[in-house]
């Protein structure tokens, strides 16, 4: 049986109005799980209560069979999260940042500059690794950012539209950057709008809508569900995520 990495069980929320509705997902570790949804769908709010940024009001949710709310720390000790625009201080080089960073996480120093070269080389960005990142491009902060979630050798990576705004060259690098991770043993979770990334990258795909999962699969399975072999996974996306014909 494959080890469970997350495992979201009855999850609601609501803000002024319901977003999430008993939701139920389960990833098993070892992936590169694409989530998937229209504007407003809830994909953000649910990666949130994940990681303990917003309260879910009822349900359950277990990382690596850590439930988050009986052991916040120890769920985050093995989490990283990138939101869409990270924080970054500026006026930090990426050796500083990184330095700063495993500081938080109370990792050894030297422990801690070992693995910040072997990031910093491997994202490419060890040639600039004492030049402040104010100047910086948006992914080449996009990758310090990344290397900063990575810093404490986490087992779940989530990634809230890591791609937004990346060139196709950057873009590519990431991605790639994200299939190591997955190589390496950890399990990464990301949502994005740019459907040939899920096509591309992912192992499975969820497609969440109006706060609870519609689909879930490989790419042959959700065109299966869809309806058709053939049709590429916007289509197929389209098909899933449209209220049905009354
Ligand atoms: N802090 C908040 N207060 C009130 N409403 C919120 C809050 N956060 C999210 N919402 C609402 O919850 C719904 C789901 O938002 P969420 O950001 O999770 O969607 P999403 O699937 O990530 O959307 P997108 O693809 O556009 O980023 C939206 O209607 C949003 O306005």
């Amino acid at each position: 049986m494959t080890d469970s990495a997350l495992r979201i069980a009855n999850v609601s929320k609501s803000f002024d109005k319901p977003v999430i509705r008993n939701l139920d997902v389960d990833i098993a570790s070892g992936q590169l799980y694409a989530l998937l949804g229209p504007n407003g769908a809830g994909k953000t709010t649910t990666l949130r209560m994940v990681v303990g940024l917003t309260p879910m009001d009822s349900g359950h949710i277990s990382i690596y069979g850590i439930d988050t709310r009986r052991d916040p720390l120890g769920a985050k000790a093995i989490t990283a999260w990138l939101p869409d625009e990270p924080m970054l201080y500026d006026k930090l080089t990426p050796s500083e940042y990184l330095a700063f960073v495993a500081g938080l996480w109370k990792i050894p120093p030297a422990e801690a500059a070992q693995e910040a070269e072997r990031l910093l080389r491997w994202l490419e960005l060890w040639e600039v690794r004492d030049t402040r990142c104010e100047g910086f491009s948006r992914g080449m902060k996009q990758k310090v950012a990344l290397a900063g979630a990575l810093i404490h050798k986490p087992r779940l990576l989530i990634l809230d539209e890591p791609l937004t705004g990346l060139d196709a060259a950057m873009a590519r690098s990431v991605k790639d950057a994200l299939r190591a991770q997955v190589d390496a043993g950890a399990t990464v979770i990301v949502t994005t709008h740019i459907l040939e990334v899920a096509e591309r990258l992912a192992d499975r795909i969820g497609i969440i809508a109006d706060g609870k999962l519609h689909a879930e699969g490989t790419l042959a399975e959700l065109r299966a569900m869809a309806g058709s072999d053939d049709m590429t996974l916007e289509d197929a996306f389209i098909r899933l995520t449209s209220p049905m014909p009354a």
